[in-house]
């Protein structure tokens, strides 16, 4: 078996608390050097990572000489607070004998289900990654209460993988991967190669954190990759310990567990687009449109004749035939407002109408579902 990582461009990597704080013991300073080593080697290889990390609140409850973990959710917070600039020092000082560049983003659950919140987000994480810069990421614990709050980085690592549309998901974790069962407590267990992601005897397999650091546990990693493979994207829950595990997994090594996904990423995306978005208007193209479209093509602004409704960049519209039928629809480049000003004419004509450009096309083909024959 060959690890699918290898044909993987744009990846998300997840590192937990244990491992990064030696199981609550301190910042591990040797791990942060061998993964900064390694994720700079990928990005040589021309591949772009962002990296989730956990460990605020163990490295906070450490430095502040605290004997346990609390459990009252300001204590979490100030912990936090305190360990997360632990973990920026360490990061920033790793990568910086690599010479790359880092970026600390901290979100919460709010930050990706608003919707202009997402697409701000989502440009500021690929604004960085074009300048070859790796954004570390973790949960802003120091704000979230417990409705706002993802809870676990294994969920945040997933919907950053939706949200970048990476190609995957490596979670690294203080096992070899996922077994049949906690092989802390079952030593019968036995080692899961390979599954499919969301198939629902993985959830049954997976218990909850067997470390008094860690949080979701193996379950949270299931359910993480089942969200990944929504977008499309596959899930490797491999052991921080291997050596070289992530230049090993890109050199095509099956380390760990891998949970791929059934759809590619783009039948994915049109899915997710299909079913899941709110359409808030619409816009009607052309006879020449119409045909380019369902040849595959992206749409321009030259085929559209008319702007219906109110929408922003990043909203999902329908498309309709000159008769008015729903042909396709998608996720566009340009506001109605925008869309009014440059309708019929052609992309050339789009910067000096706009005084920018952000993309050529107003629907790209791969934000596009087509819903006729
Ligand atoms: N089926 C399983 N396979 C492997 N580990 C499991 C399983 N079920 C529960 N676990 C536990 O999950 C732990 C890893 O999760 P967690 O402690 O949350 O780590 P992290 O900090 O890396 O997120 C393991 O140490 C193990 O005890
Ligand atoms: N945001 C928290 C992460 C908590 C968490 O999910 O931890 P883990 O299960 O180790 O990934 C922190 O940095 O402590």
């Amino acid at each position: 078996m060959q690890s699918v990582i290898q044909s993987c461009q744009r990846i998300v990597i997840k590192v937990g608390s244990s491992l990064v704080t030696n199981e609550g013991r301190g910042l591990d300073h040797a791990a942060l050097a061998r993964w900064a080593e390694e994720i700079a080697a990928l990005t040589r290889m021309g591949k772009q990572v962002v990296l989730v990390s956990s460990g605020a609140i163990a490295e906070g409850v450490k430095r502040l000489g605290w004997a346990k973990r609390p459990s009252m959710l300001h204590e979490k917070q100030a912990a936090a607070a305190v360990g997360q600039m632990g973990l920026v020092q360490g990061y920033e000082s790793c990568f910086r004998q690599h010479s790359l560049q880092t970026a600390q983003i901290l979100l919460t659950h709010e930050d990706l289900a608003d919707r202009t919140r997402y697409l701000n987000a989502r440009s500021t994480l690929l604004t960085l990654l074009q300048h070859r810069v790796l954004p570390i990421i973790n949960e802003n614990d120091t704000v979230v209460t417990s409705e706002i709050k993802f809870g676990d980085n294994d969920t945040l690592g997933a919907l950053v993988t939706n949200l970048i549309d990476a190609d995957a998901l490596i979670i690294l974790t203080d096992q070899r991967g996922l077994y049949t069962a906690d092989p802390r407590n079952n030593p019968a267990a036995e080692f899961v190669h390979e599954a499919v992601a969301g198939s629902a005897e993985l959830e049954q397999m997976a218990g909850g954190a067997g470390s008094s650091v860690g949080t979701g546990g193996m379950y949270t990693k299931v359910i993480a990759a089942k969200r990944a493979a929504l977008s499309g994207a596959h899930t490797v829950i491999a052991s921080g310990r291997e050596p070289q595990v992530l230049t090993r997994l890109a050199a095509g090594e099956a380390i760990g567990s891998q949970l791929t996904a059934g759809t590619s990423r783009l039948a994915a995306r049109k899915q997710w687009l299909a079913d899941h978005l709110q359409v808030k208007g619409s816009v009607t193209l052309d006879a020449g449109a119409v045909k380019a479209l369902r040849g595959g093509a992206s749409l321009l602004p030259v085929g559209v004749v008319e702007v219906n409704g109110d929408f922003l960049r990043g909203e999902v519209v329908r498309c309709l035939s000159p008769d008015g039928v729903e042909m396709a629809r998608g996720l566009v480049n340009y506001s109605s407002l925008e869309t009014q000003k440059v309708l019929r004419q052609p992309t050339t004509k789009l910067e000096p109408i706009l005084g920018y450009i952000d993309e050529p096309e107003l629907i790209h083909r791969d934000n596009l579902v087509l819903l006729q024959a």
